[in-house]
């Protein structure tokens, strides 16, 4: 008898998709001015192996975090979230109590051996996986292995965990066949549609990761480059920025941790101490972004040298806005000695132009290179702050967003050679680095593998 030949496995693809910085605005935000927020060239990199028909498993590895689980497909509440009827074009404004309560039994298995903190973050990625494999999945697919390694540290502010939702989201769009592209030929308006729909599973992972996210963090994660986001009484308004320029940013974090609530809540204090002086502030603060924006959206970026006649270049305005954006934000009490501590050793560098960014009261410090700068100054600047305990990332400001490597394959077009990707070089990959060396977007010219969406500019 002849035996039945089983369908060759897919092949491994990847998903990746960059974490961002407020470069104007924060905390001026909640109190509805404009904020501009930049996608960074540190990136989340999911990796999705499909198993055999017979493995009725799936499983979530998201190493950064220590969280290994395996779920038997089987065992899922397919039947609570088919009963919804909600498809991949459905718009989620908000998570389905009844769909969390299901959810919520498997997402509680992970883990709990560790610690209640430690828990807690694993239960919060695995709901979020959880809610949008079983909205977006089905019970009749092979098994998976979803293994994610990120190059943003977790909890500063970067956006690490929209950077995550939006590599999920782009993972199961594609594997439900809804995603078209990204190709070349692709019309900007279909290119659009995609990012669209990327980013809005990707907001309801968010919510399950975060309560009530403005969403801010997962536009600029979807679609790259920079956004104007303005908070309103009805839904909140996100405009990307066309031809944001690709600016040289240092990234500083303080090893401080910070809760976002509680420097919102000083800010709020203030306010209600001093009414008249905070309004001042907030509105200088909502003016200081516009005039950025105008700058940005108008100036040209490329000269790299001080214009002559003692003109200001572009960079040097933009440079002299993030410097009074920090000034107003220590006003508003949400500085920290560390990040002052930053500002002092980088000023005194003389680099660039820093602010804090974020919440404030730790987290991380943003620097814009002035021109020409050399790079044993940087060299020496980063071993003084090596030393004080700060640690220092280089990026750049205005990274493209979604990218897509399928199958997990790169090729050298000089010398035509390929190079795989699989579970196990991905998983032994070492720090950052060696992320960024394997399979890093934008790292290495020589070879051809990412692709993206490209949204038409405004
Ligand atoms: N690399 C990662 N791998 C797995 N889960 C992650 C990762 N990064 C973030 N998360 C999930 O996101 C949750 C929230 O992250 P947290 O708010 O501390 O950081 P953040 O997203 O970097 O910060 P912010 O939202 O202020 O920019 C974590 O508890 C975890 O569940
Ligand atoms: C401080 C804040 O403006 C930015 C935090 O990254 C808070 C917010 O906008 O939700």
């Amino acid at each position: 008898m002849e035996r039945k030949t089983s369908l060759p496995l897919a092949p491994p693809f990847m998903v990746s998709a960059p974490g961002k910085v407020i470069l104007f605005g924060e905390h001026a935000a909640v109190y509805g001015k404009p904020t501009i927020a930049a996608a960074i060239s540190l990136r989340s990199y999911l990796l999705v192996t499909t198993l055999s028909k017979s493995q009725r498993i799936v499983t979530l590895n998201f190493s950064d975090i220590g969280l290994n689980h395996t779920w038997e497909i089987d065992t899922l509440p397919w039947v609570t979230f088919q009963s919804r009827n909600t498809s991949f074009y459905t718009i989620v404004e908000s998570l389905d109590p009844e769909l969390l309560n299901a959810v919520q039994p498997h997402a509680e298995l992970v883990s709990k051996h560790l610690p209640e903190k430690q828990r807690k973050m694993h239960t919060r990625s695995a709901t979020a996986f959880l809610y949008l494999y079983l909205s977006l999945g089905s019970p009749l697919t092979a098994g998976f292995i979803y293994t994610l390694r990120s190059t943003i540290p977790i909890g500063a502010g970067l956006g690490s965990s929209a950077s995550v939702c939006v590599c999920l989201s782009a993972a199961l769009l594609i594997q439900n066949r809804t995603l078209a592209g990204p190709h070349p030929d692709q019309p900007p308006e279909e290119a659009k549609v995609q990012l669209d729909r990327i980013n809005r599973w990707a907001y309801v992972a968010e919510m399950c990761i975060h309560g009530d996210p403005s969403g801010v963090d997962n536009a600029v994660s979807t679609g790259g480059k920079a956004v104007v986001f303005q908070r309103s009484s009805g839904p909140s308004v996100v405009t990307p920025i066309a031809n944001f320029p690709k600016l040289r940013l240092l990234l500083i974090d303080t090893q401080q941790s910070r809760s976002t609530a509680m420097q919102v809540a000083k800010v709020k204090a203030l306010k209600q101490r001093h009414p008249l002086m905070t309004e001042h502030i907030l509105d200088g603060i909502g003016r200081l972004t516009t005039s950025a924006l105008e700058l940005i959206s108008s100036a040209d970026f490329k000269g790299n040298a001080v214009s002559p006649h003692d003109v200001p270049s572009a960079l040097e305005c933009l440079g002299d806005l993030i410097s009074m954006n920090h000034g107003f934000l220590v006003s508003l009490g949400v500085s920290h000695p560390r990040l002052e501590r930053i500002r002092e050793l980088v000023d005194y560098a003389d680099i660039g132009w820093t602010k804090l960014t974020g919440a404030g009261g730790g987290g991380c410090a943003i620097t814009i290179f002035r021109p020409g700068v050399e790079a044993e100054v940087i060299d020496e600047l980063g071993d003084k702050l090596a030393d004080e305990g700060f640690k220092k990332y280089e990026t750049i400001l205005g990274a493209d967003g979604v990218a897509v490597l399928s199958p997990a394959v790169f090729r050298n077009s000089t010398v035509g050679a390929c190079e795989e990707i699989n579970q196990d070089k991905f998983e032994k990959a070492v720090g950052a680095e060696g992320i960024e060396r394997l399979v890093g977007v934008g790292v290495r010219e020589d070879r051809e593998g990412w692709k993206f969406w490209t949204r038409a500019s405004a």
